[in-house]
């Protein structure tokens, strides 16, 4: 049996693949390169370059590689980009899952893995947040993934497979191993710029608000390490072809931390300071949100290893080192 992982050139996909073949699964990636490279996908995966939309690529590539599973983690990401430009993150994230869906429904595709985000949620009222908390995004991105969650819903209702929808909350570091990490060019996450600018590849970095209604006026998230993000979807296949029913799950520790808690983190491992510049807030962000993770430890049975900030900083940081000596080669 084959996975068909979309998105596996991606930061996330990349690790999920190294996680898929060191269990000694057959890989196939599926990814159009647009923020993905070739470089990522480890050389055990065979890497087909198309888009998820191309309903006659998937078709294809179910019926000669006999999928039986997809991992779905192909899209747009970036949440401020999302409310400048609403419709492309609808076409690429909404419809094109929607295509996707279609073909994986035609060509009997069993189980179903959907990154959906923590970003359906807006900013709760009652935290930590479980998934019975009604979605009440605050961006064009959040819509668009709550809008893939109810296709999947839906079309697993009227059609025999089984899906997991996981809301990752905020993903960062990279695998302890030295394999992949964090290659988005002009990458807006937090940890992945707080680290380009201790490694002096950004002159300085910009505070998103700090007048929000927190501790100490920056947002809190919630941030977990993409290693144990990718144990967590090996988890959730395994429940599945187990025979466990549909279900959406958070993939979070349960404890959040601010902005400046954060740049806090990596002055501390990285041991020096960098130019941080306070800023007005970004549009689209929530101001707090931390998951509460219960239910993926008790439906699939999922542990972190991870959950330690000053190590997820240090696995960022040791990639973006390496990163620098390969872009130098
Ligand atoms: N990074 C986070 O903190 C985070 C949090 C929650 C959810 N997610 C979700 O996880 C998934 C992966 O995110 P990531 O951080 O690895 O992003 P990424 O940009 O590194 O990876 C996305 C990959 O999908 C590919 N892609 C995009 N559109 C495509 C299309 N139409 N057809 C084929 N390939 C396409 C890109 O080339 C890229 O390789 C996304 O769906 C994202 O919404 C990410
Ligand atoms: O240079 C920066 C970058 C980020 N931030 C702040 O740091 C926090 C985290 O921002 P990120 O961009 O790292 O992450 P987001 O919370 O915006 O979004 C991320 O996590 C979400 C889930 O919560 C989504 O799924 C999305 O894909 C992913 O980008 C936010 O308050 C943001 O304003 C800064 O202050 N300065």
């Amino acid at each position: 049996m084959t996975v068909l992982v979309t998105g596996g050139a991606g930061y996330i996909g990349s690790h999920m693949v190294w996680d898929l073949v060191d269990a000694g699964e057959s890989v196939v990636v599926l990814d159009r390169l647009s923020t993905g490279f070739e470089w990522a996908v480890a050389p055990e995966a065979e890497l087909v370059v198309g888009d998820i939309a191309d309903t006659a690529l998937v078709s294809r590539l179910i019926a000669e590689k006999g999928i039986r599973e997809i991992i779905h983690f192909a899209g747009s990401i970036v949440v401020p980009e999302s409310v400048a430009d609403p419709l492309g993150y609808y076409l690429n994230n909404t419809v094109a899952s929607r295509a996707l869906l279609e073909a994986a429904v035609a060509g009997g595709v069993k189980h179903f893995i959907f990154s959906s985000t923590a970003a359906v949620y807006g900013s709760p009222k009652a935290m930590p947040v479980p998934e019975t908390q009604a979605p009440a995004p605050e961006s064009p991105y959040g819509t668009s993934k709550w809008m893939t969650e109810l296709m999947l819903r839906d079309a697993a209702a009227a059609h025999p497979f089984t899906f997991a929808a996981l809301r990752y909350f905020n993903v960062a570091g990279a695998d302890p191993r030295g394999r992949a990490g964090q290659s988005t060019r002009g990458a807006t996450h937090l940890i992945k710029v707080a680290s380009e600018t201790a490694l002096g590849k950004r002159p300085f970095l910009e505070v998103f608000g700090d007048d929000y209604d927190t501790p100490d006026g920056t947002c809190v998230r919630d941030y977990i390490h993409v290693s144990d993000l990718a144990a967590a979807h090996r988890r959730a296949l395994d429940y599945l072809r187990a025979g466990g029913d549909s279900l959406v799950a958070n993939c979070g520790y349960g404890h959040g931390y601010s902005v400046l808690e954060v740049l806090d983190t990596v002055r501390r491992v990285v041991g020096r300071d960098f130019d941080v510049r306070m800023a007005g807030r970004r549009p689209g962000d929530a101001s707090a949100i931390v998951a509460d993770a219960s239910l993926a430890r008790q439906a699939f049975g999922w542990e972190p290893r991870y959950d330690d900030l000053p190590l997820i900083v240090r696995h960022a940081l040791d990639w973006e080192e390496a990163l620098g000596r390969r872009n130098a080669r």
